[in-house]
């Protein structure tokens, strides 16, 4: 379902003379449906910008990113758009919304993106709120007053709302208290169950042992150690 192949990347510094850094070189990963990989390697290793090769956010310099039949690294922003909405979930450490936007809106949008109708989309964003232990009575409020960790449950609920055939987690039991990382757990148990094919970065060990399948060492894809 997701597979990277040949990948390199590397950065820019513009406002530094134009400085060049490779940061990746010969990235290759492949999940499954029904398997969770996790990206390991120490920090400043790469997991984060594979991770957003693979949403879209960076683009790479070499090789194929496909997610489906749409490879990432090649397809024009449309087409990138269109994966997002349909097939690609990505849960990232921290919410982004629009100012104003009720929490159940905000959970219920990517169905109702999907052509999922108003109330059954309301139904399932109660269903994850409740699961999360977002108190009812914030339902009806925008969740940009909420608490670092309410956001963060909100975010979880948002990108477990559609079942994407595919799902990018970056952190998500960060900062989560035991009830709640294990309902997050439960979570991506449930996706995998379905057959989504997930790549996630947990500096959680034990949430990385119950969940994943695998992991994949991104250092061996730093440019001096690759082949
Ligand atoms: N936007 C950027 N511009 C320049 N360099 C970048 C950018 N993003 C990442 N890098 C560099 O790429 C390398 C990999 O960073 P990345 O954030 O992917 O590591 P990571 O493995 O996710 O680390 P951590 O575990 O600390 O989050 C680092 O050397 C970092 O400085």
């Amino acid at each position: 379902m997701i597979e990277v192949s040949g990948v390199a990347k590397s950065f820019v510094l513009h406002n530094q003379g134009s400085a060049v850094i490779p940061v990746m070189q010969g990235a290759d990963l492949a999940v499954a449906p029904g398997e969770c990989v996790a990206l390991v390697g120490a920090s400043g290793a790469g997991k984060s910008t594979l991770m957003r090769m693979i949403y879209g956010n960076y683009t790479a310099q070499a090789g194929r990113i496909m997610v489906g039949d749409v490879d990432v690294a090649s397809a024009p922003p449309r087409d990138v758009l269109a994966l997002r909405r349909e097939t690609l979930g990505y849960v990232s450490q921290f919410l982004r919304v629009v100012p104003r936007v009720p929490t159940i809106e905000v959970v219920a949008e990517p169905l109702r993106a999907v052509g999922v109708d108003a109330k059954q989309a309301e139904a399932r964003a109660k269903e994850l709120l409740a699961m999360l232990n977002i108190p009812e009575r914030l339902w009806s409020l925008s969740p940009t007053t909420f608490s670092g960790g309410e956001q963060q449950r909100v975010n979880i609920a948002r990108g477990f709302a559609h079942d994407y055939p595919a799902l990018l987690l970056d952190e998500p039991t960060a900062s989560l208290d035991a009830k709640n990382r294990s309902v997050v757990l439960e979570l991506i148990d449930r996706a995998k169950a379905r057959g989504a094919a997930i790549v996630g970065i947990f500096h959680d060990e034990a949430a990385r042992a119950q969940v994943c399948d695998r992991e994949v060492d991104v250092s061996a894809f730093t440019p001096e150690r690759a082949a």
